[in-house]
């Protein structure tokens, strides 16, 4: 039994019907990507599983467990955890506060302070620093790794790349490449061949409905059915 399924998902902002019956699963210790043009609703499925949208008619079950109608917060007490595309860190807060802020539990601090520091050593250089004060990548760095310490049994990932250099995507990718080896995540991504190199099987998302997926080894971004749904 997967992990996480959708099933039929239909989710609105007002009356603008924006997923329109999304089926996708993701199984334990998988990365599974999200990939498609802006605006397809790639963001917002992310948003009906966590119930920020929540979805009006179709399915969302966690370890077979309805999360339909839940508030958010429970969401996130059953394991989800969120790294938005907006980061999200407390930026009034040092980097190491802003990760011992997300280690839920006491005795896991210093365990989650290493993974941290281990996949973002920057971090560790930077641990007494406002997160305010840190660069666009460093704060990306912050956000990852403040999922990542979580100890969530999922965790949804929202453009990760978005905005960085070249350079710092290369050290987002490594580090999320490494978490990855014993996590589960849900990745939105807009960089093809990134989303690719990260996730093990893909998803194609048009107007509101998974119109493609497959294994990620098996395909380039080159491929005929990305250039059919992800050019402008
Ligand atoms: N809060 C909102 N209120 C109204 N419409 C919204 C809201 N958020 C998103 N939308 C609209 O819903 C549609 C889907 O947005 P969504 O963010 O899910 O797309 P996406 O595939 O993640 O693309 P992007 O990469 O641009 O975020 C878009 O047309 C967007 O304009």
């Amino acid at each position: 039994m997967s992990l996480l399924e959708l099933d039929g998902v239909h989710a609105y902002y007002g009356d603008s019907h924006i997923l329109e019956g999304v089926d996708l699963s993701v199984e334990a210790g998988e990365v599974v990507a999200l990939v498609g043009r802006n605006g397809v609703g790639k963001t917002t499925t992310l948003r009906s599983i966590l119930q920020l949208t929540p979805p009006r008619a179709g399915e969302v079950r966690f370890r077979e467990e309805s999360l339909v109608g839940l508030e958010t917060h429970e969401v996130a007490q059953r394991g989800v955890g969120w790294i938005p595309e907006d980061r999200r860190i407390f930026s009034q807060l040092t980097v190491e506060e802003n990760l011992r802020a997300a280690i839920p539990d006491a005795d896991g601090v210093s365990s989650g302070l290493s993974l941290a520091f281990d996949a973002f050593p920057i971090l560790e250089e930077r641990r007494g620093q406002d997160a305010g004060t840190l660069s666009g990548g460093q704060q990306q760095m912050l956000a990852i790794a403040r999922g990542l310490v979580g100890e969530n049994d999922l965790l949804l990932v929202d453009e990760p790349s978005e905005g960085l250099a070249p350079q710092i995507v290369a050290d987002v990718a490594e580090a999320l490449s490494a978490a990855s080896e014993d996590a589960t995540m849900l990745l939105v991504e807009q960089n093809l061949p990134l989303a690719l190199d990260l996730a093990d099987r893909f998803y194609i998302v048009d107007n509101g409905r998974v119109v493609d997926d497959g294994d990620a080894d098996a395909v380039s971004a080159d491929d005929e059915r990305f250039r059919r749904y992800l050019s402008a």
